[in-house]
């Protein structure tokens, strides 16, 4: 980010407009509301703090299908963060643009105590107009605790 009032950030999902999704919609009020920005060095981050009913079998761990919720929308959020920014328009300025995952794959690589606020990096590729690859990260506490490889595929807006 830059210097200037007028690059304080507003969450993608906070521009999106309409989106009831589970995992990242604000007009959920049952989600998980995730809320996704840029960084300086080009990634999309997303800071999330689960409650305790987001846990595994064990309470202290959270949840894998939570984990891939967040892995989930995070990137397809961020997929569409990048259509915008490659046309040269602001989150939902004239004709929306809408993503869907065509496939996800995880590594989940160590169990992430559930009490500790989680870090999801985001890496994009614009592979054709159609599809980007995203590759998130998430870790607790510095440790990579898990790894998604994402196909965004873009869909018409009434998807
Ligand atoms: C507003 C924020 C919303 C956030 C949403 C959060 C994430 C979600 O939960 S989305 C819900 C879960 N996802 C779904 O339900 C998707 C269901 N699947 C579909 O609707 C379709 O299969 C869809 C849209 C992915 C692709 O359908 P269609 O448009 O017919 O695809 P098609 O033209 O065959 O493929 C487009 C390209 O993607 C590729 N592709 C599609 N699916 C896959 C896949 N599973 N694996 C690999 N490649 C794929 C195709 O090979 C093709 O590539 P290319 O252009 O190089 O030939």
């Amino acid at each position: 980010m830059g210097s200037g009032m007028q690059d304080i950030e507003i969450a993608f999902q906070d521009q999106l407009q309409k989106n009831h999704c589970f995992g990242c919609g604000a007009d959920n009020d049952q989600g998980l509301k995730i809320k996704s920005y840029w960084a300086d060095d080009g990634t999309a981050v997303c800071r999330f703090t689960a409650k305790p009913h987001h846990c595994a079998g064990p309470t202290r761990y959270l949840n894998g299908g939570i984990m891939a919720t967040l892995l989930d929308c995070h990137s397809i959020c961020s997929a569409i963060a990048l259509a915008y920014r490659t046309e040269g328009r602001a989150i939902s300025e004239g004709e929306s643009i809408a993503f869907v995952t065509g496939s996800m794959d995880i590594a989940y690589k160590q169990p992430v105590p559930i009490d500790s606020p989680v870090l999801l990096k985001a890496e994009l590729e614009s592979l054709s107009p159609r599809k980007t690859r995203v590759v998130c990260r998430l870790f607790s506490e510095d440790n990579l605790c898990a790894q998604a490889d994402v196909l965004a595929v873009r869909v018409p807006d009434n998807w």
